[in-house]
């Protein structure tokens, strides 16, 4: 069932790491992205198999949307070296979406990993140029330190995307909520998630799908509420608890589950693809 390939540039060791460079950071944020899109089971996503509970998109769409990426990530991790205004990591942002958006006939496949890695990349630039440790603690935090008060001051309230429908709905924060924070879910859900279950499997697919649960029980997914609203939010965190507390990827027969949870998610419509972004960002810090 596991389709995910590691690519090579994952791998990186500490010598490397002593020359962290933009071009580099922007490899391992690809990296992650496609380990993220390749990885199933992924309940109602898209993955190499099947579109989930999308019918606009497939694998390819995203493999797509990646190539038209991979100049993105390295050149907005140049740019956060100067330690940029949030106004100067915006124009690269809604530039790299317009890119995006051409490579999929206007399909959004990446908007939030444009803006959650856009950002993590840039703060991963600044932290070189600031001679800080490049940890994935270290660099979450700069983003919060360096863009956490313009990030939350640029919800306009007229904004119609489906994020600012959902926060008028719901109150819900969602992406930049998490962002201006410094990503709290990634670091202390995600993160600890995934090498806890790395540590005791050896495997990274596993360690992953265990880490994807671990988000979708806890956050407040802005794309489970604009598909389900509230049932729909509360439906796939239980789902996703249930799961953890049958014994999550350690559990003998936790492939079933999960497959059988996919079926469930696409007969409801449902995508957790805040969770899906949060898992890219948890599978890029890790890489660092
Ligand atoms: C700053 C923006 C990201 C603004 O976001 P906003 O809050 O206005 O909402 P959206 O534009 O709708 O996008 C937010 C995306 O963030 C992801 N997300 C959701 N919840 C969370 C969360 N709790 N934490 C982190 N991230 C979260 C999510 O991305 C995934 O969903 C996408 C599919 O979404 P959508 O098309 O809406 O849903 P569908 O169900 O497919 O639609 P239908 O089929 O029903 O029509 C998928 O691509 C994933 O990425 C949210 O979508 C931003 O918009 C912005 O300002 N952009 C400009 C670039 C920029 O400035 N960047 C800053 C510099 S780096
Ligand atoms: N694999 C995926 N399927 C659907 N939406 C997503 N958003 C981010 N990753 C996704």
């Amino acid at each position: 069932m596991f389709a995910e390939s590691i690519k090579p540039e994952q791998s990186i060791d500490h010598a490397s790491r002593a020359t962290l460079t933009p071009e580099k950071i922007g490899r391992l944020a690809i990296g992650a992205l496609y380990r993220e899109v390749a990885l199933a089971p992924k309940p109602g996503l898209v993955n190499p198999v099947d579109s989930g509970s999308h019918t606009d998109m497939d694998f390819s769409t995203f493999v797509r949307s990646l190539q038209a990426l991979r100049g993105y990530f390295p050149a907005i991790s140049r740019l956060g070296m100067q330690t940029p205004t949030y106004a100067q990591l915006q124009c690269c942002g809604v530039d790299a979406e317009q890119r995006m958006l051409q490579a999929t006939n206007g399909i959004n496949t990446h908007r939030g990993a444009i803006f959650n890695l856009g950002l993590l990349c840039a703060a991963a630039g600044a932290d070189i140029a600031l001679g800080g440790s490049c940890s994935a603690e270290s660099v979450s935090r700069r983003v919060a330190d360096l863009w956490g008060p313009a990030i939350v001051a640029s919800a306009k309230p007229g904004n119609d995307s489906h994020g600012a429908v959902v926060q008028r709905r719901y109150g819900s924060g969602g992406a930049r909520t998490e962002a201006a924070a410094g990503f709290p879910s990634a670091i202390s859900i995600g993160l600890p998630a995934y090498r806890a279950a790395l540590a005791q499997t050896h495997c990274p697919q596993q360690a992953a799908v265990q880490c994807f649960f671990a988000l979708m029980a806890e956050l407040e997914d802005t794309n489970l509420l604009w598909r389900g609203g509230h049932p729909g939010l509360d439906f796939a965190r239980k789902a996703a608890t249930t799961f953890l507390a049958r014994g999550g990827v350690h559990a003998p027969d936790w492939q079933n589950h999960a497959q059988a949870l996919h079926a469930k998610f696409v007969s409801r419509r449902l995508s957790p693809g805040g969770s899906a972004d949060l898992l890219g960002v948890v599978l890029f810090l890790e890489s660092l």
